[in-house]
């Protein structure tokens, strides 16, 4: 479980998030939203330690982990999607899962072979570098990464972006099944609506660094809330 308790955080002496407050039980899927530049992807790595909190705290599985570095917080059970995938190109589909394996505590050499069975393109292409993989594979190689680690939260920037919409549909609905079948925590940041209400089971939306609306999935098929928050 990922609990994020009025966090401030941002970039030097620019602040983006003003108190942030986020909790995602185990199992549960959480989408958040917000037009660009509100503070979504500053959320995401603050959580994961890659930017400093300024105040307020980040638990997880009810352990204060605020004052981690990132990798540390990776052992403790946070994997992440990073925007761009961030991926090694010139290193095989398999030596980038194994990447993954150097976060995984208690220390694991093997690539489970569900990670093969949720992604089976990753098997067939497990000795081809991963820069000649298409957007879509290199997606599911980002997020096969994050999981060989057997996170208890998994948290994705924008996964769908650059995808084409059937992949996406699949992508979406092969990460609702890992939530449930492993009860992972899942914080999803999400521009792509349509992607964002097939996972979700609840949604918050962000705007200048502040949750400033929550609501369950049902609520993103009101047009006028959608548009009030993300103009589309
Ligand atoms: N490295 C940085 N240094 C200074 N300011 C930054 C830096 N990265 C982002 N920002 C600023 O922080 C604010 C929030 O950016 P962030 O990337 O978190 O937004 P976002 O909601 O994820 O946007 P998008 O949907 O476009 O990815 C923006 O005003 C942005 O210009």
């Amino acid at each position: 479980m990922l609990r994020v308790d009025r966090v401030v955080s941002g970039y030097n002496r620019v602040r983006v998030l003003n108190g942030v407050d986020v909790c995602v039980q185990a199992g549960e899927r959480v989408v958040v939203l917000g037009r660009n530049g509100m503070g979504k992807t500053t959320l995401a790595k603050t959580i994961v330690g890659l930017l400093p909190t300024g105040s307020g705290s980040v638990y997880l599985d009810g352990a204060n982990i605020t004052s981690l570095p990132a990798y540390r917080r990776t052992w403790a059970g946070i994997g992440y999607v990073p925007q761009g995938r961030g991926l090694f190109p010139r290193l095989t589909v398999e030596e980038n899962l194994r990447i993954g394996l150097h976060g995984s505590r208690p220390k694991s050499k093997t690539i489970s072979d569900d990670i093969y069975d949720y992604f089976p393109v990753l098997r067939q292409r497990r000795n081809q570098a991963a820069g000649t993989l298409s957007g879509g594979e290199q997606q599911q190689l980002a997020i096969g990464r994050a999981l060989v680690g057997r996170p208890s939260v998994l948290i994705l920037d924008e996964p769908s972006e650059g995808i084409q919409p059937n992949l996406v549909t699949a992508i979406t609905d092969r990460l609702k099944s890992l939530a449930t079948d492993h009860r992972m925590a899942v914080l999803l940041i999400e521009q792509n609506l349509d992607a964002a209400r097939r996972f979700a089971q609840r949604c918050l939306f962000i705007e200048k660094g502040t949750v400033v609306h929550t609501c369950d999935a049902p609520e993103l098929a009101n047009t006028a809330l959608v548009s009030r928050f993300l103009g589309v």
